[in-house]
């Protein structure tokens, strides 16, 4: 760093020629980088940074203090404090999850069911209530909020986005605020494993939608993560398993607590409302890590109607969606 900021700083040629600032960040980025990333980091940087004209000394040291931070393995996210999300532009900070392409392409694919089948229902019944458990940044509520304010029912429906950490609410609550009003989730504080959080949040009634990306990562598998993940994410955002300690998941370190728990809250039914009609969307979509597709669709089985996995642009099984068994009583009890 001290040899950029000296270097760039010193020549009036570098303000001259945006050129050759490019390059010389790029050689420097470059010996921490592949060279092809390096300088499609640098070129985001300068397209997408804040930073103003590049002839002020302070922007200049804001960029080079920025191409540092990439320099040493920080996501481009939370430099650039925003990330791309289906069409939507999110705040994004460190420590909460940086929202990602696989969770985008099936979020797409479950707003564009829902905004389908509200245009299928009679319009006394269009609004409907739909949880983002485990939220983050809120990008999965956002897109629903989003997508479903502009479907029939818009005014009747509900989005309500829950998360336990206050760094991810207090970012998803930032995020919410770009929506209009009225599209706006709730962001809720909501521990998945505490029984009166979650009775809380059936307060207003059961929920049409749950979607969730839970931590699903094994944490024997943490130490293996890349660098930039493992050093600048929040591990309670990745790891499926309780903290050494909390007893719970000693036997089964699998990562796959959350789909437990879940399931275990499937079958109180309290959650969810059964359909009392065959529907094209989804009640459940759960993202999976690799591997997991079988064992949770397992776990969802006795209480669906249908259960399908689907695959993610890299031809990873990423996602189990359930359709919930209809049932006359409206209780979501095993099949
Ligand atoms: C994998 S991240 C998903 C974030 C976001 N939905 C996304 O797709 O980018 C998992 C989230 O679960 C939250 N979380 C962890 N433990 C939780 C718990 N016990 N109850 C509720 N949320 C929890 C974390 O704070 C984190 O924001």
């Amino acid at each position: 760093m001290a040899a950029l900021t000296s270097s760039v700083g010193r020549g009036c040629a570098f303000l001259r020629s945006p050129q050759l600032l490019r390059q010389r960040l790029t050689a420097r980025l470059a010996r921490t980088q592949e060279p092809g990333e390096a300088s499609q980091h640098v070129r985001w940087l300068l397209q997408d940074g804040d930073y103003g004209p590049l002839d002020g000394r302070a922007a200049r040291r804001r960029l080079i203090a920025d191409v540092a931070r990439l320099a040493q393995g920080e996501p481009l996210a939370y430099v650039l404090g925003t990330q791309p999300f289906a069409g939507l532009l999110l705040k994004c900070r460190a420590p909460t999850l940086i929202p990602r392409p696989e969770t985008e392409e099936w979020g797409l694919r479950v707003a564009d069911l829902a905004r389908s089948w509200l245009a299928t229902l009679p319009e006394r019944e269009r609004g409907i209530r739909v949880l983002d458990l485990c939220t983050g940044s809120g990008c999965l509520a956002m897109l629903l909020a989003h997508t479903l304010s502009k479907a029939p029912g818009a005014a009747a429906t509900r989005v309500v986005a829950a998360d336990v950490s206050p760094s991810a609410l207090a970012l998803a609550a930032e995020n919410m605020h770009t929506l209009p009003s009225f599209a706006q989730p709730s962001v809720v504080r909501a521990d998945i494993f505490d029984d009166g959080d979650m009775a809380g949040l059936v307060r207003n009634g059961p929920f049409d939608l749950l979607v969730c990306n839970p931590p699903y990562i094994p944490a024997r598998d943490h130490a293996s993560l890349d660098a930039s993940v493992r050093l600048f994410e929040d591990r309670l955002a990745l790891i499926g398993e309780l903290p050494a300690g909390a007893g719970a998941d000693a036997d089964a370190p699998d990562g796959l607590i959350f789909y437990r728990r879940i399931a275990a809250l499937l079958a109180e039914g309290r959650l969810l409302r059964r359909p009392h009609a065959p529907r094209q969307c989804p009640s459940i979509v759960l993202e999976v890590g690799k591997g997991q597709a079988p064992a949770v669709q397992l776990l969802v089985e006795p209480f669906s109607e249908r259960v399908e996995i689907w695959r993610d642009g890299f031809g990873v099984d990423r996602v189990v969606a359930s359709w919930l068994r209809s049932d006359e009583s409206g209780r979501s009890t095993p099949g």
